[in-house]
């Protein structure tokens, strides 16, 4: 392989990692050779080399194998230090000899450094940052917008107004990508400041390497010389405990500097089982904000904005009119899931040159779809019906027949029929162990109504989706 083939392999990397993927962890690499099937590159420290192996090597392999390269596997071994003459000299050497390529490493990060004299950045790399995840590309719905006005004043990096920030929602919600769109928004408004971002298991992973590596006071430095820290799922660290106790010390060090501090985590800091009290005590002394479950429109506006950007990707398909109304009605599960149905969809009806109808989507997606299906329990049904008509349940499920009862208590059976699998007399046995015949004269006399009173209509529109968000 020749260096003009790796100049080519940068190129495709950047357009599929993004930009500060790139420069962060793919410029500072330098090719030196290709042999038996090995491709070797160095870098500028162990820790790096092992974070690009265990991020990038796959892609990297891919890229260079697509550009005709024959390659096993890949090596990343830091440059032997030089004396600075050397590395000068070499520098000015022409660009892609591999000799030259090595002291071009030594070179480039610092570079790229800004000028802090207290740890070396080259450890102090964040994780790499998805360029996709950006305040601009992030919906914005009831369940959200006190997570994402929290994340914004962050982002502005003026004074630290509450410390720390902690995030915390479900599978899927959003909470990555708020962080790294604070990340993001810093970079570009606040360049001299030093943010770190990272996950807890990446924090473990370099506590446990500084320990190994007897640098445990480089490592300290580092973390407490950054301006900005955010750990995301710090509810990884519950249960190990040096890790938990270093993480304390950090915490503490910069909340004693008033640095800002943003955490994320899958549940409220006081139901982090197996965290350290004093870790929980110090988590709640910040603004804590809830990402909560989507709602219909918050999935919608979501998926309005992906099928944007797949209109401008996949130029010439059409879009039927319901099906994004049918996807955000069906996959409640997480937005994870909702865009990989979105995706699929739009890869398949790509390949098979057919418009997205909503029958494609069924077939397309039918695992997806199976899997989503929420399983309402009647149980649920009543209590939604009489929180609705603000009758108590004793009442929905007992004797009487006024009809301020009766009503309520047929749309519940009406729901039940439709909404569950269960059978008619299952469904009498749940409400006060009623004959399956009641059940389906009171089935039958909602589909009578719905058509002639509209209030009721309208009600059962309102029930369903309720309970189906
Ligand atoms: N409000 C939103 N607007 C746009 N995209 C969103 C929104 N919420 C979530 N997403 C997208 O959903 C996917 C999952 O989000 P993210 O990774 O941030 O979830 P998370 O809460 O960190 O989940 P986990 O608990 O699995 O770490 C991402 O692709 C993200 O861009």
């Amino acid at each position: 392989m020749t260096n003009e083939t790796w100049g080519h392999v940068r190129g495709e990397l950047l357009k599929r990692l993004g930009k500060n993927n790139f420069v962060t962890w793919i410029e500072p690499l330098r090719f030196a050779e290709l042999r038996d099937g090995v491709a070797r590159f160095t870098v500028p420290t162990n820790f790096f080399g092992n974070w690009v192996e265990r991020n990038f090597s796959d892609q990297i392999r891919q890229q260079l194998i697509s550009a005709g390269a024959s390659v096993d596997r890949l090596e990343f071994t830091v440059e032997a230090a030089r004396p600075a003459v050397q590395a000068n000299a070499a520098a000015t050497a022409p660009e892609g000899q591999p000799a030259s390529a090595a002291a071009a490493a030594a070179e480039t990060p610092r570079a790229a450094r800004p000028a802090h004299p207290a740890a070396d950045d080259s450890e102090l790399r964040s994780a790499p940052l998805d360029s996709r995840f950006t305040f601009d590309t992030f919906v914005v719905g009831k369940p959200n917008e006190l997570a994402h006005a929290a994340a914004r004043r962050v982002a502005e990096g003026g004074p630290v107004s509450f410390n720390p920030l902690f995030l915390y929602g479900g599978v899927g919600l959003g909470k990555t990508h708020l962080m790294h769109a604070i990340a993001h928004e810093l970079q570009s408004r606040r360049p001299e400041l030093r943010v770190l971002y990272l996950s807890a298991e990446q924090f473990m992973y370099r506590f446990i390497q500084a320990l190994r590596e007897k640098q445990i006071m480089d490592f300290k430095e580092m973390f407490r010389s950054v301006d900005v820290l955010m750990v995301d799922d710090v509810q990884f660290i519950a249960g190990k405990d040096s890790t938990q106790e270093e993480f304390f010390h950090t915490f503490n060090a910069l909340v004693d500097q008033n640095k800002q501090i943003v955490i994320s985590a899958d549940r409220a800091p006081g139901e982090i089982k197996d965290l350290e009290e004093r870790i929980k005590s110090r988590l709640q002394c910040g603004l804590i904000v809830d990402l909560h479950p989507t709602d219909y429109e918050l999935r919608l506006g979501i998926l309005q904005n992906k099928a944007e950007f797949y209109h401008n990707q996949y130029k010439g398909l059409t879009l039927a009119p319901g099906v994004l109304e049918f996807l955000a009605h069906r996959i409640t599960t997480n937005v994870r899931v909702l865009e990989g149905a979105l995706t699929r969809l739009f890869a398949f009806a790509s390949l098979v040159g057919r418009e997205i109808t909503l029958d494609l989507a069924q077939d397309c997606l039918a695992d997806i779809l199976r899997a989503s299906d929420r399983k309402i329990t009647i149980e649920e049904i009543q209590r939604k019906v009489a929180e609705h008509y603000n009758i108590r349940l004793s009442d929905m499920i007992g004797p009487k027949r006024a009809r301020n009862f009766a009503r309520p208590r047929q749309i519940a059976m009406y729901l039940a029929k439709k909404l569950t699998p269960r059978s008619l007399p299952e469904i009498g046995r749940r409400f006060g162990g009623r004959d399956h015949t009641t059940i389906m004269h009171g089935v039958r006399k909602i589909e009578e109504l719905m058509s002639t009173d509209s209030q009721l209509a309208e009600d059962l529109q309102l029930l369903r989706r309720l309970l189906e968000a």
